[in-house]
């Protein structure tokens, strides 16, 4: 019997904004894969110097923005382990969870760039295939990688990142059509993204 196809996209989602929704869904239908798991970073350790919001935040505004797509599902196996992110950590437990699946993990270009960066980089390339995804600003190149072991892919070109999207909210700028419109309003109740982080809570 064939084996499951199972893309995994993950991110620190502070906000998550259409250009991880496309790159997921583009890749979804390139490569038929039955489930993109998109997976919340628990302590993005590369981005330790910046101030990110709390991770259960991080977490329900991914479930909001996947919510009606029934090929997108939401893992908490990031947000639920102590410590930093390592995405060797991430496969080795959906590997636990989808023995029977082989696991695609999604990145841009710009992510691409930093891979041979993270934690037990030859453990995370027998764990998974890595695909990149062309982003505007960052060109794609996979020839820094063990030789098979990424595939390169265009997808239509989405301008955004979280970073803007942050920017903006605290500049009193919208943010609709950036992000789904359940993010512009998640932000607003919980009043992300304004000068002080927000304790959890009522
Ligand atoms: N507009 C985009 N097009 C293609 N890939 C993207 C885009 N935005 C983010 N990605 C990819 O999605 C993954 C998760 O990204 P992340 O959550 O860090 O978003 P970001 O917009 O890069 O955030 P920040 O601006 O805070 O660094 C990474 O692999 C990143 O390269
Ligand atoms: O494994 C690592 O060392 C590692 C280092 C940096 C980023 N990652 C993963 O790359 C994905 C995108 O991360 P980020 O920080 O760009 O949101 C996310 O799943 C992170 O856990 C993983």
């Amino acid at each position: 019997m064939s084996r499951r196809r199972i893309g995994v996209m993950g991110g620190t989602f502070d906000p998550i904004h259409h250009g991880h929704l496309v790159a997921a869904s583009e890749v979804q239908a390139q490569f038929g894969l039955e489930q993109v798991i998109f997976v919340p970073t628990g302590q993005p350790w590369q981005k330790s110097h910046e101030a990110v919001s709390p991770a259960e935040d991080r977490y329900l505004m991914t479930v909001i923005a996947t919510a009606s797509n029934p090929r997108f599902l939401v893992s908490r196996v990031d947000v639920d382990r102590a410590g930093p992110t390592y995405t060797a950590d991430t496969l080795t437990d959906l590997h636990a969870e989808y023995p029977d699946a082989d696991l695609y993990f999604i990145t841009g270009a710009d992510a691409l760039e930093q891979i041979l960066s993270w934690h037990r980089v030859e453990e995370m390339f027998q764990l998974a295939h890595f695909i990149g995804v062309t982003r505007p600003g960052y060109s794609l190149n996979g020839a820094h990688l063990p030789a098979g072991a990424v595939s390169l892919v265009e997808i239509p070109a989405m301008a955004i990142s979280s970073t803007g999207c942050r920017d903006r909210v605290r500049a009193g700028l919208p943010v609709w059509y950036l992000v789904p419109d359940g993010i512009v309003q998640y932000i607003s109740k919980r009043g992300l993204y304004r000068e002080l982080t927000p304790e959890w809570g009522p």
